[in-house]
């Protein structure tokens, strides 16, 4: 079974295309972060998988079934991006009215509400909560009915550092009890240690998908090598130009330390004839991190009128 799988789908708004030809799957116990600029196509993508609306093109299932149908739907949970309840219940009494609807578990309502870390807080009114703790209740919401697929829409949003890598904990701990989950976001540092897979997605394409070596071999960005040499930095620029084989990498010196950018296929050959050389003292490696492979996918020109990385 799995827990989602997008072929070719499409979707439109009136004229305009905001879905193009996208294929995605997501399986048991497995986290993909769903990433991409404003106006990408991530919230498009969920209301879909939710069955809120039809692709115009290709095929969905969701848990084996289709998108929509209440069997399914009551083994989602979801978290939209703004979260609002209603201000006067308590935290407890709006997850209660959540489990009804839901028909989950009301056991499961101070149980969700101590895991998220609202214990002290469920008996007292939403409009006290602060921002970070509205988000936690959603979280509980979308935990009620223990999911097979768990959608989270920004999730880190309006929470702390300590509440975000709690939060992070939280999903390894149901990934592993077989959840599927997607996380959407553009928030994307520290996020990398917690996914199993990212998928791109720029102007409604799905750019690249999968784990971070993957996207790396797709992306074929530079890797960066810190070098100290064991003499003078000349003599170690010298042998590094004198490497046979190796497209002319970029150089730059800091710091009495040579920093070399190099194509990922010319890294062993590079530093294989450096070690021979003697030149160098001490090495770093650098590989491009998720964040920079979402740039060098979705260009640093969009960044500046999407909205960016934030
Ligand atoms: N109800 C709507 N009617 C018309 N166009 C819409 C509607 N909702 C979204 N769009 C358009 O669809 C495109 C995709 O929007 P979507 O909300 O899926 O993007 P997103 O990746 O979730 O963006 P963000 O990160 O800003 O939340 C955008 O161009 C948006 O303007």
């Amino acid at each position: 079974m799995s827990c989602f799988c997008l072929e070719n789908v499409s979707y439109r708004y009136d004229k305009a295309t905001v879905l193009q030809g996208v294929d995605l799957r997501l399986e048991p116990g497995e986290i993909l972060g769903l990433f991409g600029h404003n106006g990408a196509g991530k919230t498009t993508t969920i209301k879909l998988i939710l069955g809120l609306m039809q692709p115009v093109g290709g095929s969905l299932s969701v848990l084996d079934g289709s998108a929509g149908d209440s069997q399914v739907t009551r083994h989602i949970g979801y978290l939209p991006e703004n979260v609002m309840f209603y201000p006067q219940l308590t935290g407890r009494e709006i997850l209660a009215h959540f489990a009804r609807l839901k028909s989950a578990d009301l056991r499961q309502v101070p149980e969700l509400l101590t895991q998220v870390g609202l214990d002290d807080a469920m008996d007292a009114r939403v409009k006290t909560y602060s921002k970070g703790m509205r988000q936690r209740l959603g979280l509980a919401q979308a935990l009620l009915g223990k999911p097979k697929l768990l959608m989270l829409d920004e999730p880190t949003v309006g929470l702390d550092p300590v509440a975000t890598a709690d939060l992070y904990r939280l999903l390894r701990i149901l990934r592993d009890s077989g959840t599927g989950i997607v996380l959407c976001s553009h928030v994307l540092p520290g996020v990398e240690p917690y996914i199993d897979r990212a998928a791109i997605l720029t102007d409604g394409a799905l750019r690249a998908s999968g784990n971070l070596e993957a996207l790396r071999r797709q992306a074929n960005m530079p890797v960066t090598l810190m070098l100290e040499p064991t003499g003078s930095l000349s003599s170690l620029e010298n042998a590094v130009r004198q490497c046979n084989g190796v497209t002319r990498p970029v150089m730059k010196s800091i710091s009495n330390r040579l920093q070399v950018d190099v194509r990922p296929a010319d890294k062993m050959p590079l530093l294989t004839a450096l070690m021979a050389s003697g030149e160098v003292a001490d090495v770093g490696i650098h590989q491009p991190t998720l964040e920079d492979i979402y740039v060098h996918f979705i260009g640093s020109g969009g960044l500046a009128h999407r909205g960016g990385v934030q």
